[in-house]
């Protein structure tokens, strides 16, 4: 079993518009925990900073700051080479992301050989069908041999699971892993995730714009707002009692945000379209401050994450059951909240 911790992870890019160089923070002190046979959703629109932090925790992005650990449940860390054994990813995309000049075959095979799995070629067949047996691809000697034009979307992201535990990873990072499949496919494939899970008590990190799948799919939830977690605390808390605004106005716009829905989602919110405005080194206040319905002066400074629940955290000035009155002053003292 493997523990993934995320630890005050930055990600600061630099951007270029003509002559002008300027950097934004995409990511900004996340830190969230991964645990054996827990799913954790990461929710929050288009922009927010999700991937990045996926693609920092699959290694395809160096953080600017912060760290990400691996932890074998004997407390040893997981050290660099071996990093890959523990810890995969599922992509968004399964079109773009299996080659389609190999077989099904030659996409576990390739895994299962580099993490010294399989040894003969036997020995790689067996597994890679075992694989395909376990994501309901079957007959599984059938589909090993096919390339990916032949098999559809969702048979694919199926393809692209197996991959994933064909090194024998314990912790699953899922980047939206159905938004871009036939609506009518896309349970199948989460409650093959979930089995999946149950089965070998995976760490799940599952990244989604639809609340109503992280609700269902998850046992907490971190929700994100450029580049931070805005609200945090376990599934149905955050979904029903949600206490930061920017997770009201989700909540309020759900059932199905999903990817095609964004465009709709974002107008629904006045948002203005993706990007952050936090600025490495700044204190911008709270990020959501300039379209949240409850902001006052203190939301100049940005707030800490306040214990509103068991377990249930947001990072906004205010308290449960307070009301706009009752917002502290703006140096953040009580002053300005009822006696
Ligand atoms: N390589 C890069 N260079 C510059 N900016 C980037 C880069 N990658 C991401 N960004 C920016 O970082 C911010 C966060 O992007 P990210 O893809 O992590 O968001 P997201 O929440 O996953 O959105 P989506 O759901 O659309 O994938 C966005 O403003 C994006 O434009």
């Amino acid at each position: 079993m493997t523990t993934l911790e995320v630890r005050d992870l930055v990600k600061d890019f630099s951007i270029r518009s003509g002559l002008r160089h300027s950097r934004f923070r995409a990511v900004d002190n996340v830190s969230f925990t991964l645990t054996p046979g827990r799913t954790v959703a990461l929710v929050g629109e288009s922009g927010s900073g999700k991937s990045t932090v996926a693609r920092m925790i699959a290694r395809l992005e160096r953080p600017t700051a912060g760290r990400i650990t691996a932890t074998r449940s004997d407390g040893t860390r997981v050290a660099d080479r071996d990093y890959r054994d523990h810890v995969q990813m599922v992509f968004q995309d399964p079109f773009a992301s299996l080659n389609p000049f190999h077989t099904v075959e030659h996409h576990l095979a390739r895994p299962l050989k580099l993490h010294g799995r399989a040894k003969t070629r036997e020995e790689t067949r067996r597994l890679a069908e075992e694989l395909l047996e376990r994501v309901n691809l079957t007959p599984a000697a059938d589909i090993a041999r096919r390339r990916p034009h032949e098999l559809s979307g969702g048979q694919r992201q199926r393809v692209a699971i197996a991959r994933a535990l064909a090194p024998g990873a314990r912790v699953v990072i899922a980047d939206e892993p159905v938004s871009m499949l036939d609506v009518s496919i896309r349970l199948g494939v989460l409650n093959l995730l979930a089995r999946l899970q149950r089965e070998d008590d995976l760490a799940v990190l599952y990244i989604t714009h639809d609340l109503a799948t992280a609700r269902h799919f998850s046992d907490d939830i971190l929700v994100m707002y450029r580049g931070r977690v805005v609200e945090r605390g376990p599934a149905d808390e955050v979904i029903l009692n949600p206490r930061h605004p920017y997770t009201k106005i989700l909540a309020a716009a759900a059932p199905n945000p999903d990817a095609r829905d964004r465009d709709r989602l974002r107008e629904a919110l006045g948002l203005e379209p993706a990007g952050n405005s936090t600025l490495p080194g700044d204190d911008p206040g709270c990020t959501f401050r300039d379209r949240c319905p409850s902001a006052t002066d203190v939301c100049a400074r940005m707030p800490e994450d306040f214990e509103v629940g068991y377990d249930h955290y947001a990072k906004c000035w205010l308290r449960p059951g307070e009301g706009r009155d009752a917002l502290p002053a703006a140096d953040g003292t009580a002053a300005g909240r009822p006696a």
